[in-house]
């Protein structure tokens, strides 16, 4: 079954290369329940910026509804779908955000930042497998933001200060089920080797992001070197990605990963993921923690609130660098082995961290 009704251009949606297998090793694994977890969290995120979380603690009954809710949603016929749309956010096939982006996949994106999950029309029993998902992940996500606070050698009293960015009441928490079906038609002889963009490249520019998907793979990361990866699925793991904005918190120590889906093929399997993107309150500024920062460092990025950032993101097309903008020595902010130790000289006017 197809799943997504609506026709489309075929040639509209990009082919991309399929990535080297034999690197699929290149994403970590963390046990979070290990002694040397945060250690393990922050070399992660500084090398890759995505790791695979294994006991995690998010009940498999709690996956289990949430995978089957959604199947049953993205069977039901195409205009019963559309009823929950509620542009931008709601159901929606193929478009992605509203600047052009599309790729061979059908959605659901709801804003679940505070109180329930906000959206219309969407099968009462869907809604409740989201929400008690989404608090459970939540969780995780907040202890994952200690782990990195700790693997970062912050101070004992100063670890909560990655994860009070995404606590607060007003946080603009995102909830996105994708739904890929297998690409109908056979690609033709000169076009081996590649596949149908399911989710084109892109960084998330939240602070971090935790990606759980059933058995079907697709998921492809970017190397610091340039290589596309292939991610292995594992539907009992999280895979945990951080997003622009904990790159900026950390002034560039964590790399926010590039990575893009591709559509599974004809014949096999569809794809279905479910991410939450632990976003900060609008009011929220972001800049480089002032706990983080070594005498003397100066900030690589200018500074910004979340409503700023997102407002600007959203403009933008998947694919472009969001960050760009906000970086006051671009050829060192790009380059995150660098780790943000030494800014070039001459130093620009000191931008302050955050309290
Ligand atoms: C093309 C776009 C879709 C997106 C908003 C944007 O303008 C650029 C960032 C995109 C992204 C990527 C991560 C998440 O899936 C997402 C919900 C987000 O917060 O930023 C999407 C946005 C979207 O689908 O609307
Ligand atoms: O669906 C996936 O596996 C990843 C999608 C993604 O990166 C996103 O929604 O931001
Ligand atoms: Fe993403």
């Amino acid at each position: 079954m197809v799943g997504i009704t609506v026709p489309m251009s075929m040639d509209k949606i990009p082919l991309v290369k399929c990535a080297n297998a034999a690197a699929a090793a290149a994403v970590p694994t963390v046990d979070l329940s290990a002694p040397g977890a945060a250690a393990a969290v922050e070399q992660a995120c500084r090398s890759v910026g995505i790791f695979r979380a294994i006991n995690h603690g998010v009940p498999t009954a709690l996956t289990d509804a949430l995978e089957a809710g959604a199947a049953a949603f993205f069977a039901l016929p195409h205009k019963k779908k559309l009823e929950a749309s509620a542009n931008p956010l709601g159901y929606g096939s193929k478009s992605i955000g509203r600047n052009g982006d599309v790729g061979w996949l059908e959605y659901i994106l709801l804003s679940v930042g505070s109180g329930p999950v906000a959206a219309a029309s969407l099968p009462p029993s869907l809604r409740a497998a989201l929400e008690e998902y989404t608090d459970a992940v939540r969780e995780v996500g907040a202890r994952v933001l200690e782990l990195m606070a700790e693997g970062l050698g912050l101070a004992e009293e100063n670890r909560g200060v990655l994860r009070r960015v995404v606590a607060s009441d007003e946080a603009d928490d995102i909830v996105r089920v994708n739904h890929y079906p297998p690409w109908p038609c056979p690609l033709a002889a000169g076009q081996r080797g590649r596949g149908v963009t399911g989710f084109g490249e892109h960084t998330d520019p939240q602070v971090i992001s935790l990606l759980r998907s059933n058995r079907t793979a697709g998921l492809q990361i970017m190397l610091p070197d340039g290589r596309w990866v292939p991610v292995a699925p594992d539907p009992d793991s999280l895979f945990v990605n951080v997003g622009d904005s904990l790159r900026v918190l950390t002034n560039g120590r964590f790399h926010s990963v590039k990575h893009r889906v591709v559509a599974p093929a004809e014949g096999e399997q569809s794809r279905l993921s479910v991410i939450y993107f632990g976003g900060p309150a609008p009011t929220q500024r972001i800049a480089p923690l002032l706990e983080l920062m070594r005498e003397g460092e100066l900030s690589m990025y200018r500074d910004f609130t979340w409503a700023e950032y997102k407002k600007a993101a959203y403009k933008s097309r998947l694919g472009d660098n969001r960050l760009g903008p906000f970086e006051l020595f671009p050829s060192a902010a790009q380059d995150c082995s660098s780790n943000a130790v030494q800014p070039p000289a001459p130093a620009p006017p000191h931008v302050a961290p955050v309290h």
